[in-house]
């Protein structure tokens, strides 16, 4: 816990170098800069850092090729990448050293092909796997972009980073400022929940490059005196196809609208939709060049990214949660929960029965949820509860284990949330929990190209802690009324899915989730579900007796007395293995009857 991630190595100076030809900004009008250029860095974001170039040689001028037609995106093929060395880029030896001392030695495929042509100007949309180093891959060309034209503070904001959350904000900043150790231009981050005085103060003074996230820019943008934007060389949109989402097109579009038009834009993500079609249509000019490393790949998740799912009753699911959870105590593992209430009501209640988690969502205030961010992403060991805020980007050491509670209405974001494991070339495992109603969902997975299989969770051995929950719950009103916060909550997400042929409120058991949660009685969820109609044609509500083959690793059978002891005790069997094993071995989803249930569970 707690490493600390500073790296302010130097102060900052100036490059005395010319603009070069392709800049726009007027030379003329550039003045000797002694601003405030510290004090800015300083304060627009927690430590940030500047230094002086060490020995800046005369780097080779990058090649500027101009998007040149209406010629269909050109793909860049193996051959066409280079060597795959950092040393092998035209880049300034300064930038080197930062990427050097970061520990990269080779780029990424992504890195190697895209960052030569944003360095030669290119607009791109480039898609890569999770954990595939694209930040890396936008944040090079710009930052040399930027020192090739000596951008000063006054000239305002040279390059723009935009991000669908304010962690992912955050997480980038962080390695932007590694990569500008050696650099002179000036840094900093806006995202919604911060002192936007404080933001506002900063800008006017000249930010160079800053990461924001979409709402808090256009705040900026359109109210912000001296925030100049005008000479801004280079957007990028990261988790281009999330951007678009509910709540941030209006706001990504006026972006693109108030930036000039002859900017360089940049879009990223790992999974390609409509919707990055539409966003680049609007952003991206004529001949972008479309980088896509895993086109051909046969999965879309990362390699090494080991992949189950679990089919469970909802009487069941909590229990198989706790079980996991307390056989993974040593190890570091993310859950994903639909709502912030039921993050909440889960965070709640494991810490009340002595399973030490965090909790993470988008309703939390902005200092609690980067505190609790920063605890889990140091931490060697832990358990973080969240929505998908932290599905996309968040580039945690060593994360373990996905659980996913419930699976996201998108496949997209489960691609996005598994991806929070296994990158960089590193392990990882992931498990889904499934509603026997849900099944249909590992369709659209395989149409995702998602590898997965079948983990037997041998349900005739779990623990019955159902009994011993309801009379925590029942017996604890705060527990309560945080349990019927999470049910609502649960039932309003799912009444508002899209793929409703998966997700079909009318089988939801309804009575079972309430029970499950604790509850004696079904909670009203207002007028638009009718929990009424709801319950008179659920039928799912027999607990489930699996016929399972007891794969899941649970050493005994345990009776309701020792049910009782663990959820109060805290101290269960506590293996440190994994509680989760394959049914099959060698078993994988791409066969004929890819997702065949071994035998039925419930
Ligand atoms: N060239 C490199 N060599 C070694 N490690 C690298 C390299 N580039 C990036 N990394 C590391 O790989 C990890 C993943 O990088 P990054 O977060 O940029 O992935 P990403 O493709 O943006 O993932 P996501 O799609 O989930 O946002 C990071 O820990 C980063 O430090």
């Amino acid at each position: 816990m707690g490493r600390v991630r500073n790296r302010n190595k130097n102060k900052a100076t100036e490059t005395a170098s010319q603009p070069s030809a392709e800049t726009p900004i007027d030379a003329k009008k550039q003045t000797k800069d002694n601003s405030s250029l510290n004090e800015t860095k300083k304060e627009v974001a927690p430590s940030t850092a500047t230094a002086p170039p060490k020995t800046k040689p005369k780097a080779k001028k990058p090649k500027t090729t101009a998007p040149s037609s209406d010629l269909p995106a050109i793909k860049v093929s193996t051959d066409e990448a280079d060597q795959g060395k950092f040393e092998s880029l035209g880049i300034s030896s300064s930038l080197k050293d930062a990427i050097r001392d970061m520990g990269f030695t080779k780029m990424t495929d992504i890195q190697a092909r895209s960052i030569p042509a944003a360095l030669s100007g290119r607009d791109i949309l480039g898609a890569a796997k999770t954990g595939s180093g694209k930040t890396a891959a936008f944040l090079i060309p710009i930052i040399e972009l930027l020192s090739k034209i000596s951008f000063k503070p006054h000239n305002g904001t040279g390059a723009m980073v935009v991000s669908p959350t304010r962690e992912l904000a955050l997480q980038i900043y962080g390695v932007l400022r590694q990569l500008m150790v050696f650099q002179t231009q000036t840094f900093g981050v806006v995202i919604g929940g911060a002192n936007r005085q404080s933001e506002a103060e900063k800008l006017a003074k000249g930010v160079n490059i800053l990461v924001a996230t979409p709402g808090r820019l256009v705040d900026h943008m359109q109210n912000t005196t001296g925030f100049v934007y005008r000479n801004c060389k280079v957007l990028v949109i990261d988790e281009a196809d999330r951007i678009l989402d509910v709540g941030f097109e209006k706001e990504t579009r006026l972006i693109v609208k108030l930036l000039p038009p002859e900017r360089q834009t940049l879009l990223f993500s790992a999974t390609q939709t409509t919707k990055v079609k539409d966003l680049a249509r609007i952003s991206l000019k004529k001949g972008p060049l479309y980088v896509n490393v895993d086109e051909d790949k046969v999965d879309s998740t990362a390699d090494n990214l080991q992949q189950g799912f679990v089919v469970v009753e909802v009487t069941k699911r909590f229990t198989l949660l706790y079980t996991f959870l307390r056989r993974n105590l040593k190890k570091k593992v993310i859950v994903f929960l639909s709502t912030c209430q039921m993050v909440d009501f889960y965070r709640e209640l494991f810490n009340y029965i002595d399973v030490p988690v965090l909790g993470l969502h988008g309703k939390l205030a902005q200092t609690k949820r980067s505190a609790t961010f920063f605890e889990f992403h140091n931490a060697e060991r832990g358990i973080l509860l969240c929505t998908n805020v932290a599905a996309r980007g968040l580039d945690i050491p060593e994360v373990d284990w996905i659980v996913q509670c419930e699976a996201p209405d998108d496949p997209a974001n489960y691609i996005h949330r598994v991806g929070r494991t296994a990158r960089a070339g590193r392990n990882g495992q992931s498990v889904l929990f499934l509603l026997p109603n849900e099944i249909k969902y590992l369709q659209y997975l395989k149409i995702a190209k998602v590898p997965l299989q079948e983990y037997d969770i041998g349900a005739n051995r779990l623990p019955n802690l159902q009994p011993h929950l309801d009379r925590l719950i029942q017996g604890n009103k705060y527990l309560t009324n945080s349990a019927k916060q999470a049910f609502r909550s649960f039932i309003m997400d799912y009444h508002s899915r899209k793929h409703k042929d998966v997700f079909d409120i009318r089988k939801l058991a309804v009575q079972p989730l309430a029970a499950s949660l604790g509850l004696t009685s079904v909670p009203s969820v207002g007028p638009k579900v009718n929990l009424g109609e709801v319950d008179s044609i659920s039928n799912d509500t027999d607990d489930d007796e699996s016929e399972g083959e007891g794969e899941f690793e649970v050493s005994r059978e345990k009776s309701d007395k020792e049910g009782a002891k663990e959820l109060h005790s805290g101290h269960g069997s506590g293996k440190s293995q994994p509680g989760l094993k394959h049914k099959a071995k060698g078993g994988h989803s791409r066969d004929s009857k890819p997702f065949k249930r071994q035998k039925k569970a419930d």
